[in-house]
């Protein structure tokens, strides 16, 4: 028995509410029931009894709504993460053919957007879910304007590339909704500027046609074509000539706009370039202009797709050049004995703080207490980090520690990609592919980690290229090669000047003795820069080329010695001995 949610979602007061069934259907509501009310009203504690009083949390209404819909729709996050965590399924579809995600995302629901992708496994077959109109939960967060929400699902990996069943895309949804920071983020992420839907309709068409004149002016400066006819044989500024004068207007004057909009060889390291969807303008030679491939290059491994460009030649993405890895891995069977004190487990529950026995280091000599670098509650690495760098290294929770991955802070490397990034060629002779962000990004924020195979000195010498290999200076090391399998990390060229520091994280004993090159940002950085590191004297002494990393205060000298004496550098034992612990080494490239 119990008494009526319903009427309590009603306000009613709690001494005229009338006892009912725990599982009873309240014909004259939708054939909704307690549960539903509970979660429609966010009481997570009413909503605790009616589980505990075997209460079905899966049911649903005459629209097919779950409770999780309905919590999803009011972003009652915790009720959402009750429930997922109560085995409800995040793929019931309502009569719309419409997810929680769904409900979630078309209501800019973030909280709860986070929370069912959180616990869901395998997310991403969940965000691609289309429902009775073909639509994605992104392209509702996009037609309804929530920005947090569509670049929350797009970090994720949500495919944008999905049509509906009218063969639109989301940058047409987009168009329609007016966002104009939405539209933005779908261009740097390569969204096909001119795509038409089954009508003939580019997102120009619709946007002229809707007045959204933000995003008009958007398309048009990424080159949004003015002359495409849809099935009527209307361009947009057909569409337009029927709407009103700001937009007749802003097409009227798009020559003039596209003119001086995009130029590839002023902006390769800006914005507009990112979009790899402009078309040629008279500033750019045509033979300048290449290609954008959206493929993803981490092929599934990595949270977020990684995409390649380039502007430069006709070169194409060396794609069997190497194998794609997410994480470190090894050839040979690694002694990872070791004599250390370092504290590689914590017991916490739930969330870690600043008591947990990974982050707290018991110091060796005097049995004292002292925090250890490691992360902010807001995920970026403490400024200790980078202030102590390049000795600096964080201890992150692992596998066997107490804590849940969940919701513990302390797992950010474990994760795979921290931003999103594209491999683009660059300009420079002998510099070839880098990397770059698509996104803004924070001082001390995670990047990614430079993932390679951990190989003996021998072996090196063997492969006879040093071009991507990190060593670290730790006894007896081995040298981390991303030269047949990589992530990433290995696009990432030198700079003088550079933007990212490389950090040795460990998360369990094996990484004490082989940690993770993982990179932070040195400062902030905006979307579209070249992501680079130094790195370090030692690389430059032993290339036969000198830098090009166009900095004005470039340091690196110039060549000194040849590749065969690279070489037989190599087969000697190192003359120096190597520091002795991880507290005070670095780690540098070649
Ligand atoms: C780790 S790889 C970087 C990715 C590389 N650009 C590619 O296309 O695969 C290191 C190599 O990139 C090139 N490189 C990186 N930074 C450079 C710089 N500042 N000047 C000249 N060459 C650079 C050198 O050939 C170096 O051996």
């Amino acid at each position: 028995m119990m008494f009526d949610a319903l009427d309590f979602w009603e306000n009613v007061r709690v001494s005229e509410m009338r006892v009912c069934q725990v599982n009873e259907v309240f014909q004259n509501r939708g054939n909704r029931r307690p549960v539903h009310a509970a979660a429609i009203h966010g009481n997570l504690a009413l909503l605790n009894i009616l589980h505990h009083l075997g209460a079905d949390l899966n049911v649903r209404d005459s629209k097919l709504m779950t409770p999780m819909m309905y919590a999803a729709e009011k972003n009652h996050y915790e009720v959402v993460v009750f429930l997922m965590k109560n085995n409800c399924s995040p793929y019931l579809k309502n009569e719309d053919g419409k997810t929680a995600l769904a409900c979630a995302a078309k209501s800019g629901s973030l909280a709860a957007s986070k929370a069912i992708i959180e616990l869901t496994l395998k997310p991403r077959p969940l965000m691609d879910v289309v429902d009775r109109g073909g639509w994605t939960a992104m392209v509702w967060a996009a037609e309804f304007g929530s920005f947090p929400v569509v670049k929350y699902l797009l970090s994720h990996g949500a495919d944008w590339r999905i049509k509906d069943l009218d063969g639109n895309m989301i940058l047409h949804w987009s168009a329609y909704g007016g966002n104009k920071d939405i539209m933005e983020a779908l261009l740097n992420v390569g969204c096909p500027l001119d795509l038409q839907n089954n009508d003939g309709d580019t997102a120009l068409h619709i946007g002229a046609r809707r007045k959204t004149v933000d995003c008009v002016n958007l398309l048009l400066r990424h080159g949004a074509s003015l002359s495409v006819k849809n099935k009527a044989g209307h361009t947009p500024r057909h569409a337009a000539a029927l709407v009103s004068d700001s937009i007749r207007d802003l097409l009227g004057l798009s020559e003039v706009i596209n003119s001086d909009a995009i130029d590839v060889r002023k902006t390769e390291y800006g914005k507009n370039v990112l979009s790899g969807v402009h078309r040629p303008v008279s500033t750019v030679p045509e033979a300048a202009v290449k290609s954008f491939v959206d493929t993803d290059v981490s092929r599934g491994l990595e949270r977020f797709r990684v995409p390649w460009f380039n502007s430069v030649d006709n070169e194409k993405f060396p794609v069997d050049s190497f194998a794609y890895i997410a994480d470190n891995s090894s050839a040979f069977p690694m002694d990872t004995k070791i004599a250390s004190t370092v504290n590689m487990k914590c017991n916490c529950s739930g969330m870690c703080d600043d008591r947990c026995a990974c982050v707290v280091e018991i110091k060796e000599v005097d049995g004292e207490e002292a925090t250890r670098y490691t992360y902010c509650m807001n995920g970026l690495c403490t400024p200790e980090v980078l202030r102590d760098y390049p000795s600096s290294y964080i201890v992150e929770c692992g596998t066997s520690c107490g804590c849940n991955p969940m919701f513990c802070n302390n797992h950010v490397t474990q994760q795979g990609l921290g931003i999103m990034v594209q491999i683009f060629k660059t300009s420079t002779r002998r510099r070839g592919w880098g990397l770059r962000s698509i996104e803004d990004v924070k001082q001390r924020q995670f990047v990614c980690q430079y993932a390679g195979e951990w190989i003996t000195r021998t072996e090196a010498v063997r492969r006879n290229d040093m071009s991507y290999t990190l060593e670290f200076h730790v006894e007896d090391a081995l040298l981390l090669d991303a030269k047949y399998s990589g992530n990433v990390g290995r696009f990432i060229n030198h700079s003088c000047k550079p933007n990212l520091a490389l950090i040795r994280v460990m998360k369990d004993k094996r990484e004490h003795r082989f940690p993770r090159a993982c990179l932070f940002a040195l400062r902030d950085i905006s979307a579209g820069e070249e992501l680079t590191l130094n790195y370090g004297e030692q690389f430059w002494k032993s290339v036969p080329y000198s830098c090009r990393c166009r900095e004005v205060d470039c340091v690196a000298p110039p060549p000194t010695c040849s590749p065969v004496k690279v070489k037989s550098q190599l087969l000697k034992p190192k003359a120096k001995k190597m520091k002795p612990s991880l507290g005070s080494a670095d780690i540098c490239m070649g």
